[in-house]
């Protein structure tokens, strides 16, 4: 039985698809897999029963990477499973910023007798808006959210200029040539009506948006933040609204500063709060780190390389170890020297580690158990596992 542990609400859509003969949740505190959300698991013991990781959502800053690298706890996200509700949201909010409804529907509420209407006519003009039409949008960061915001901003009718100087090869091409693109970040900043900002939290984006980036942009100008908290100086971004140095700010973060301003608004994370976002990120997180305890194959990790082979053989034997040089020779000599002959064996390495799987033609448990202990024995590698070909293929 694989033991599964699960934090926040993750869709039932996805956990159903761990059959209830093979796996147990949460019924152990050693489990194989933990799946996640927003859940901070730095304040968390990593047991090392834990082969992976796997969150239901695209940020992995509440997930101590490098310490689950360092363990050969393999990490996997869902990117672009909730890209859709994100744009959604950014769009209802760059229209809540020129047009404000919300305190129209709230006056009208509390409008009493029997001329509401007449009321309602006479008071409107309070709460006349703006169009986004013509407006121009920095979008800073260019993947599943940022293209997708980019290409409907266009269709709405903005003038949109996009600064992504990682963006992959995939998102490049959706998105469309009408966007331009900024060579310098400060061409947004100087330049855009509205910024929106979709990058990871890493240490080089934490505060990319502060006092100085702010002070280029126009009095004007509104800044959204559906990324990560960190990524913006909430304070900087307070004293400048304060100055009237910024005309507005909405983010997806709460912080208690942030709370009570005329002009900024605070939504309780809700980028990635509807039901098919949920399902869909939910049902690649699972099938991931499924077919990761099943298989030993790698998709859509933020640590390990993607690795996949055909399983054939009756056992497969699972490495991770450093990328140091001849560690493929010293695996080979270690089973050749068992006497076990190797079926299939694919290697592929990401940065400082390198990950390794094993066909083996054999159904000997005792000299697999020995060939394991001699590999786990092996200077640089960090772990082995052993997987028993199931009779049902996955
Ligand atoms: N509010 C929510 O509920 C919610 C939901 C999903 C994602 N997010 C956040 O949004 C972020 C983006 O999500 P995504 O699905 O678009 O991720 P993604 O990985 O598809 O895209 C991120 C993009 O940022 C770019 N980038 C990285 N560093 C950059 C920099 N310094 N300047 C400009 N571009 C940079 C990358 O090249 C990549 O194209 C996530 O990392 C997550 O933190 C929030
Ligand atoms: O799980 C959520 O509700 C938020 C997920 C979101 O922040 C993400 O990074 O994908």
């Amino acid at each position: 039985m694989h033991q599964i542990k699960t934090f926040n609400a993750i869709a039932p859509e996805g956990m159903a698809r761990l059959e209830k003969e093979k796996y147990a949740i949460n019924e152990s505190e050693q489990p194989e897999g933990i799946i996640l959300r927003s859940k901070k698991l730095q304040e968390s013991e990593l047991p090392d029963s834990v082969l992976g990781v796997a969150r239901a959502g695209t940020g992995v800053n509440n997930i101590p990477v490098d310490l689950c690298t360092e363990k050969g706890i393999v990490v996997f996200n869902t990117p672009g499973a909730n890209a859709n509700a994100v744009k959604e949201l950014v769009l209802m909010s760059l229209l809540l910023s020129v047009r404000p409804v919300i305190r129209g529907i709230n006056w009208l509420q509390q409008v009493t007798g029997s001329d509401v209407e007449e009321q309602a006519e006479a008071h409107k003009k309070q709460f006349a808006g703006r169009e986004l039409e013509g407006k121009k949008l920095g979008v800073i960061g260019l993947g599943s959210i940022g293209a997708m915001v980019a290409n409907d901003a266009y269709r709405l009718g903005m003038e949109v200029m996009g600064y992504d100087p990682y963006v992959s090869v995939d998102t490049a091409w959706s998105i469309s040539r009408r966007v331009h693109r900024a060579k310098e970040i400060s061409e947004i900043f100087t330049s855009c009506d509205f910024i929106t900002v979709h990058v990871p939290l890493q240490e080089k984006t934490f505060h990319l948006i502060g006092q100085k980036e702010i002070a280029m942009m126009k009095n004007s100008a509104q800044l959204f933040n559906f990324a990560r908290s960190e990524i913006v100086d909430n304070s900087a971004v307070i004293e400048a609204i304060e100055a009237d140095e910024l005309a507005g700010f909405t983010t997806d973060f709460a912080d208690e500063k942030l709370l009570h301003h005329d002009h900024i608004t605070v939504l309780p994370h809700l980028g990635a709060s509807t039901a098919e976002a949920e399902t869909n990120s939910a049902k690649i997180a699972v099938r991931t780190l499924k077919k990761f305890i099943e298989t030993g194959v790698i998709k859509r990790s933020v640590n390990f390389p993607p690795v996949e082979m055909a399983f054939h053989s009756p056992y497969r034997i699972t490495i991770i170890n450093r990328n140091v040089p001849n560690m493929l020779g010293q695996i080979s000599a270690v089973i050749a020297d068992s006497e076990i002959n190797i079926d299939n064996m694919i290697n592929r390495g990401r940065d400082d580690y390198a990950y390794t799987l094993v066909d083996i033609d054999e159904n000997d448990e005792r000299k697999i158990a020995d060939v394991v202990e001699k590999l786990r024995a092996t200077d640089d590698i960090i772990r082995v596992r052993v997987i028993k070909k199931e009779e049902v293929p996955y």
